[in-house]
Parts: structure tokens; sequence; C-alpha cells
């Protein structure tokens, strides 16, 4: 991004290119031979499935041609998360895919833009990356794809990894690696982007107090093959909306209970009583992951039994 000024707070994101990013970095060409590609150029609040997807076929055809040992892929903080468990389900390869960004302008005083490429380029080429997932590089942090999740608007500590923990740290490109993933991912994923991907309509719906149930009716209306409900607690809902998400249930409607707390698992309830109603709770993935995990998942029959699994299992 850049900005009017240096201490400026708000910025137009998407104004870099990667030739210029690359060129900004002192001392990348002593870590790996790099070349940029440029995918797209977006803030990433207008991060799209068309742009995932084509990233996606991207790395796997860059891999399987042998053509790199290890992907960055420059990105917004907004969803970088999305787009890392994105890529986390459907890219078939061992070798790292790390993912980075910055918080502050590329015009900020201190921007963190050149360090977390810096690093992302250590990580990309250090083969002890491989076979941990996607991974995202950010302020001196290794996260996991599946576990991290963005916790500030602006300071440059935002990602987390609440439930699980980071996969390692990286200082001025020194790596160090604590564990590997917990859940699948990539070479052990059953998603793919091959064959063309039509991904169905699946809606976030937030939870509050006195929450009107008809938004629950306006998705179904509108095409909507899941909702993922960013719950109130452990994924609940006020009565009214518990209904109305049962009734389209029982018509064939997935409903996942999320939770918009942004730590701490979703855990099948009696309260809700989810094997009456059908629903499936998502486990450790917040409403945005939970929602991609079910646009892969229901290209393909599946049982609500399995659907559930995959919350297990991912
Ligand atoms: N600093 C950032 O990365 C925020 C920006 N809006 C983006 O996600 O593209």
């Amino acid at each position: 991004g850049t900005a009017a000024f240096n201490t400026a707070a708000g910025y137009i994101s998407g104004k870099v290119g990667i030739e210029a990013m690359v060129a900004a970095v002192p001392g990348l060409d002593a870590l790996a031979d790099v070349r940029g590609e440029q995918i797209a150029n977006v803030g990433s609040q207008d991060m799209s499935f068309a742009i995932m997807i084509r990233l996606a076929h991207r790395i796997n055809d860059l891999f399987s041609a042998g053509a790199a040992d290890g992907i960055v892929v420059t990105h917004g903080t907004d969803t970088m998360e999305e787009t890392a468990h994105f890529l986390n389900l459907t890219v078939k390869s061992r070798k790292p895919v790390v993912m980075t960004g910055a918080m502050r302008p590329s015009t900020a005083i201190s921007a963190d833009g050149p360090l977390n490429l810096y690093n992302a380029v250590a990580v990309a080429a250090d083969p002890r990356a491989e076979g941990r997932g996607v991974l995202v590089v950010m302020n001196d942090r290794i996260h996991g794809a599946h576990s991290l999740t963005k916790t500030n608007t602006t300071s440059v500590e935002t990602f987390l990894s609440p439930i699980n923990g980071l996969i390692g740290t990286v200082i001025y490109g020194k790596a160090d690696y604590f564990r590997r993933p917990f859940r699948r991912h990539t070479y052990r994923s059953e998603f793919s982007v091959e064959g063309g991907t039509v991904l169905p309509r699946v809606d976030i719906l937030y939870a509050c107090a006195d929450m009107p149930a008809d938004l629950i009716d306006c998705s179904v209306e509108r095409g909507a093959k899941g909702i993922v409900i960013a719950g109130d607690g452990n994924g609940n809902m006020n009565a009214a909306t518990l209904s109305t998400a049962a009734a389209v249930s029982a018509k064939g409607i997935v409903i996942v209970r999320s939770s918009r707390v942004p730590t701490g698992t979703v855990t099948r309830n009696v309260e809700v009583n989810d094997d009456q109603t059908g629903f499936l709770v998502s486990d450790e993935l917040n409403p945005a992951k939970a929602r991609i995990l079910l646009m892969l998942a229901l290209s393909k029959r599946r049982s609500l039994a399995e659907l559930q699994q995959l919350y297990y299992t991912y």
C-alpha cells in the first residue's frame, strides 16, 4: 500500500507491484534466486475466489514443472487467513508456500513489509519448512494456515495462532521450527482446483442480541447452499434464528455453527441439539475459514456425518 504521508494510518492497498517489492529488500538475492510474478494486485478486501483459484493453479503448475523450490505469496492482511486456508486445502505439494504482507504502507515510518518479505523468502528457501502446509510469516512469527487469525486492525503484531500456537519464529532470516500443523493439509488434502471449480454460495451470518431470524431466509432465497453462523459464545444463536435455521437445514441447506469469539473451539451441544437439527460445528475454524471448507466440500455429495468429520480433519 501507499499513503499520502508517512504517518498516515489510512492508505490505499494494492499499489506496489512485485518487482518493486523484491527490489526494495536488500539481501534477498543472497537468500535465494527470486523471480517475481504478478498474479493480481488488489487490496485483500477485494480478494475473490477467482483469484484464489488462479493462484492455486499457478503454484501447482510451478511445483509440478520443478520450476521452484518454494513460493512466497505477498497478500494483504485483511483476508490473508482465508487465502492461506484455501491454498492449504488445494496446493498439492510438500514444498514451502509462504504468505506474507505488511500492516504499514510502504511509505510509512518503519514500514514492516521489507523485513516480512525477507523472512518469508528465507522460510520458503528452507527445506525444513517443507511438509508444514501453507505458512504465514509476519512480524518474526511463522504461523500455520489452519490456526492463524488477524486480531488487530493496525498493529504489526496482528496475527496470532490462539488455539494451536506458532509453527516457529524467524529472526532476520534465521528460522526455528517448533511443530508441524496438527491438521491435514496440501499434499494430503482431498480437495483440489483441478477440473474447474464452481464454488457454491455459502453465507456467514453474524449472531447478536435479538438477531433477526429472516437473515437465514434471505440467504437461502439468494441461493446459499450453506450458512455459517458466526454464533455468540460456543456457536449460539437466539431461539428464533435457531428454529429458522433448523427449518432450512431440514430442506438440505447445511448449517455450520462457528463463533464470533476470537478463540476456542465450537463443540456439539445438547442445548442446540445438533443431532436433531442436523447442524454441524466448525470445531477450531473461525467463520471465514469454516465457510471456505464448506464451499470446497459441497463440490461433492457428502453426508452430514462426513461433512462434520471434515471439520475435525482439516
Ligand atoms: N495492511 C493490510 O494488509 C490491509 C489491507 N487493507 C489489505 O488487506 O490489503
